[in-house]
């Protein structure tokens, strides 16, 4: 539906619309003053009013959900965000490339440039090297120039979010032994989506706090291939997942042996540096420590750390909303940087707190 005086603003479709970082795109885009949603596209439920899924939206968002037809979308819009499960993306965004759209896929379809190392990971068939290679990978404080001007980005997972923020200054200024990290990484339950599981539903997850993939979480390779890129040397991590009775929010806890006497205020000033003008990583103090709360909602990243002398470590702490910086955030932020527009437009939004 397009609104009249909308004329200039870039049309935009959503696939995977009913799911959780669907609606989150929503959220987000309702209030972007650059682009207008021109379709919201569901596979199940094509024909039927989002506000019947979602009464939250009711006077906010009045379209009937459309069925998944690249044709029909290329004429309805020029940008698509694909918030579909990993499998799905592989086979969806070749087509809609081919149809002549700019695609932003949240999936883990697109993020792995080794398409054997995908498969043994994600238990699916690599998608079509060609359309692979095109893909890129869209960590926006790390990699926004080569975001800027391309047309399809394949938006980073929400755990490798959080832990390459933290991680990648001190390993860049080779101040960490890439061969000692440990993460310890904890998530609320909306991060596993909306569909039901035993894993996730209520009496399993009140009042409880549970590891799961332990080693074999499909976001290792993810990781590891930005680490190694950084380091210049192949890098294998520890990785440990742990679902927390919570709906939004990750914590990673990382660990590294430092490689020289650095202390905190040289870390401070690394940290800040690195980040400087990227208004959405927060650098607490040395030994100051975010928590989810404080980012809950937002599109920031908090990270705190700092150095122990006596084991001669450094700790760091990288909070995200897994829902926000960790997928649909993080996807408006790089359709920004792909249209050249500030980074923060329609993502200014300060955390909900408490
Ligand atoms: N939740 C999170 O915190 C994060 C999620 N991601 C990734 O983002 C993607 C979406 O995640 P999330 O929203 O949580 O997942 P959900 O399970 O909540 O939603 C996925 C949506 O995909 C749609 N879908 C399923 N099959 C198809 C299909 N064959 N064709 C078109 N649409 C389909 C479904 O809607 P319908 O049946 O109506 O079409 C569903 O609503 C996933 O790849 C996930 O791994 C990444 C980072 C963080
Ligand atoms: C809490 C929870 O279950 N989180 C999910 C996050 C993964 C995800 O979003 O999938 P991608 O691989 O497509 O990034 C998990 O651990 O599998």
């Amino acid at each position: 539906m397009t609104v009249s005086g909308n004329a200039s603003k870039v049309k935009v479709a959503i696939v995977g619309s009913t799911g959780y970082g669907g609606v989150e795109l929503i959220r987000f885009l309702l209030g972007h003053p650059l682009a207008e949603i021109t379709s919201v596209i569901s596979a199940s439920s094509a024909g039927v009013p989002i506000t019947d899924g979602f009464p939250h939206l009711s006077e906010i968002l009045v379209q009937d959900l459309d069925g998944v037809d690249p044709e029909e979308m290329a004429k309805k819009a020029d940008i698509v965000f694909t918030a579909t499960p990993s499998g799905v993306s592989s086979k969806l965004v070749p087509q809609l490339l081919e149809a002549g759209l700019k695609v932003i896929d949240l999936s883990g379809d697109f993020r792995i440039k080794d398409g054997s190392l995908y498969e043994a990971w994600y238990k699916h068939d690599a998608p079509d090297a060609s359309v692979l290679e095109q893909a890129v990978y869209g960590l926006s404080e790390i990699n926004g120039d080569n975001v800027v001007g391309s047309g399809f980005i394949s938006n980073p997972g929400c755990y490798p979010t959080a832990t390459l923020l933290g991680l990648i200054p001190a390993l860049s200024a080779g101040w960490i032994d890439p061969a000692t990290i440990i993460i310890d990484a904890k998530s609320g339950v909306s991060g596993a989506g909306r569909g039901t599981s035993l894993m996730t539903h209520y009496a399993e997850i009140n009042e409880n706090f549970k590891a799961y993939k332990v080693n074999k979480h499909q976001h290792i390779p993810e990781i590891e291939q930005s680490l190694s890129q950084i380091a210049g040397e192949q890098v294998t991590v520890t990785f440990t997942t742990q679902l927390v009775p919570m709906t939004r929010g990750i914590m990673c806890t990382m660990y590294a042996q430092l490689k020289g006497a650095y202390t905190d205020e040289d870390l401070t000033e690394l940290y800040r540096q690195y980040y400087e003008g990227r208004p959405f990583v927060r650098i607490r103090e040395a030994g100051k420590w975010p928590a989810t709360k404080e980012v809950f909602g937002s599109n920031y990243c908090d990270i705190g750390f700092a150095a122990d002398p006596r084991t001669g470590r450094l700790t760091i702490i990288s909070v995200i909303d897994n829902v926000v910086k960790g997928a649909a955030g993080q996807a408006i932020q790089n359709m920004n940087l792909m249209m050249g527009w500030d980074e923060t437009t329609g993502l200014k939004l300060s955390p909900v707190y408490p």
